[in-house]
Parts: structure tokens; C-alpha cells; sequence
């Protein structure tokens, strides 16, 4: 079985709260892009597990393919042993969710090879004991999150848009940025997830790029990096542009794949560079 597992963006982030548990509530929308990494799946007539990756730096037990598969195969024992080989695509470290929606594909994948009908509950608890982003990762469509990112509401639209995304040489950690919030004093929250969800359903992309904020922004130690990544892709064109998840991605909102296309071949002459299209296909 081959199956793809896409990569999001947000359009808009918040983190409104922090748990005692070390975990922050947030409020944000997820939002699936075609960008995505590959994981080739076969049966084999052991109980093991035999993964390998593209990229051997991923290639060990920690992989969130290897813990998903063992999360699935201790809830469900006919789940028998499988040889994976995971295409990294997606850029790591990069808030574009590479780790958590790998870990949702094989959620995907195993419940259709083993025909284990699991509900939607079913899939999100095993979900969650994963990561917070990766029940957002089993959807097909937008979507607005809450809790610590894994209470969400589907965006009611079939939009699809262009888009750029441009990986500085920096990474940043997920926890650290979290830290960062946690540290400085005073940060700004924009609630305007709703706005963007109307944007999203009316497809007015004017309206859409408006309403993108995120908050780790303004946390971030290398504002520069990232004010510089963005000027990039407003002067290549982009009618928005922001930092996704914790970063340290950026992406750039164009009016059509033209546009996008030609802001490509400028841009990747100097940066890493992406181009991919917003998916929203409600649903599976
Ligand atoms: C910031 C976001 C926004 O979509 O995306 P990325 O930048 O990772 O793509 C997510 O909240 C990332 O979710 P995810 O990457 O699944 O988080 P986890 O693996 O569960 O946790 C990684 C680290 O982030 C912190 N964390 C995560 C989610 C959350 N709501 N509060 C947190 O404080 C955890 O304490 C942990 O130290
Ligand atoms: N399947 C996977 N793909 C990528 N990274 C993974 C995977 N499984 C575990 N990891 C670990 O998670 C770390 C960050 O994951 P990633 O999903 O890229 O973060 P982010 O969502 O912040 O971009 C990586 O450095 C790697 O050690």
C-alpha cells in the first residue's frame, strides 16, 4: 500500500492558555497543503517491524512511524508485521507538522489494511497519545483547532489556493518556542480564526490573507531571518505571508499558480523553496 501523508500550514495561531501539565491551549487553523511525504506499506508474515526512511537520520525506533505502529498493534492484536519505507519530503523542525502527520497516515493506512472500521473517537484518542497536531493531520480539509490542537471544527469549503513555502537554514524546536512564549511578558493575541474560516467558505482570499497571525512571531529569537523571509515572498508577489506552526517556515499567498509558479523559480534560485497547493476535500 502506498498512501501520502500532506503537510499543514496555519493561517492563524494562538496560544491562550497553559496547562499544568506543560501543555498550552491553543486556538488555530490547520490548514492540509499537497506537500506531502510518502510511506510505502507491505505485510509481512512476522509480528516485526521493519522500517526504513529516506532520510537515516529518522530511521530508528523514535520515528513517529515506528510508535504509532507499535501504539496500534498493542490495541489491535490482529495487526500483524509490517515493512515501511518512509520519503521524507517535508522539512523538519519547520512548523509543517512532518513528524505528527506520518503518524496519522499510518492510523490511516493500518485501519484500511487490517479493515479495523475504526470511528473517528477511536482514531483521535490513539491520535492524541501521539501528538497534539496529529488528530488535525488525519483530516482531508481546513479546520479550526482548540484544546491543546486536537478539539477541531471542519471548515466548510472545497477552496484551493496557492502557495510558497520557504525553510530558512534555521530550525526551530517545537517545546523551545513553546518556552519562548511561556518567558516573554507580554504577547499579543489575534483572534481572527473566525474571520479566516469565513474567508475559506466564501473562497475570498483577500479576506483569508487578513486574517493570518501567528502569535510565535513574536516570540521568536531570529526575527530577522524570518521579517527577511518574509519581504522575499511580498516583493515575489504574495498577497499574505506568515511564519507556520512554531516555525521556522514561512509561507507566502498568491493570487494564482502563475503568480506562485513564477515566484518559484525567482526564489529557489536563493532559498529553500516549496510550492504547493491548499487541499480541502471534504471528506473521506
Ligand atoms: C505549534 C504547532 C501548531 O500547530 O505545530 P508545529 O510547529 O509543531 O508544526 C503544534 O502545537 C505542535 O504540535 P505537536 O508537534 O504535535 O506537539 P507535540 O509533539 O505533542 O509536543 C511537542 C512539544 O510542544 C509542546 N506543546 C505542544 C502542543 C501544545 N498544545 N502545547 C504544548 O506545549 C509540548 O509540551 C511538547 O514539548
Ligand atoms: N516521521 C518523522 N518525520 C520527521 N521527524 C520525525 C518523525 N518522527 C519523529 N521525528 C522527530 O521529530 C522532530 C521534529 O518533527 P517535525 O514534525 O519536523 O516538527 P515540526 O512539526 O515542528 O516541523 C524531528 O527532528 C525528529 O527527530
Amino acid at each position: 500500500m502506498k498512501i501520502e501523508a500532506r503537510a499543514k500550514i496555519n493561517l492563524t495561531l494562538n496560544v491562550t492558555g497553559r496547562r499544568d501539565n506543560g501543555y498550552h491551549d491553543l486556538e488555530l487553523i490547520f490548514q492540509p497543503v499537497s506537500l506531502c511525504d510518502t510511506l510505502y506499506i507491505e505485510k509481512k508474515p512476522d509480528q516485526s517491524l521493519a522500517f526504513s526512511c529516506s532520510v537515516k537520520l529518522f530511521e530508528n525506533e523514535d520515528n513517529l512511524v515506528c510508535k504509532t505502529y507499535r501504539a496500534m498493534a498493542q490495541r489491535y492484536p490482529q495487526i500483524g508485521g509490517l515493512s515501511v519505507f518512509l520519503k521524507k519530503r517535508i522539512p523538519s523542525g519547520a512548523g509543517m507538522a512532518g513528524g505528527s502527520t506520518d503518524a496519522a497516515a499510518m492510523i490511516r493506512a493500518l485501519d484500511q489494511m487490517y479493515g479495523l472500521h475504526m470511528t473517528w473517537e477511536q482514531k483521535k484518542e490513539i491520535a492524541v497519545s501521539l501528538g497534539a497536531d496529529v488528530a488535525a493531520c488525519l483530516l482531508t480539509q481546513a479546520s479550526i483547532g482548540r484544546g491543546i490542537g486536537e478539539e477541531l471544527t471542519k471548515i466548510d469549503t472545497d477552496f484551493t489556493y496557492s502557495i510558497l513555502v520557504l525553510k530558512p537554514k534555521v530550525s526551530f524546536s517545537t517545546a523551545q518556542m513553546y518556552r519562548a512564549i511561556d518567558e516573554s511578558g507580554q504577547i499579543t493575541q489575534r483572534y481572527l480564526s473566525q474571520e479566516a474560516a469565513a474567508g475559506l467558505e466564501t473562497k475570498d482570499l483577500d479576506r483569508i490573507c487578513a486574517s493570518l497571525y501567528n502569535v510565535f512571531e513574536e516570540a521568536i529569537p531570529e526575527k530577522a531571518v524570518i521579517r527577511e523571509l518574509k519581504q522575499a515572498l511580498t516583493r515575489s508577489g504574495a498577497i499574505g505571508s506568515l511564519m507556520t506552526g512554531s516555525g521556522s517556515c514561512v509561507y507566502g499567498i498568491y493570487r494564482n499558480r502563475r503568480m506562485r509558479d513564477r515566484a518559484y523559480r525567482m526564489l529557489k534560485k536563493h532559498y529553500q523553496a516549496y510550492a504547493c497547493e491548499a487541499v480541502n476535500r471534504p471528506q473521506q
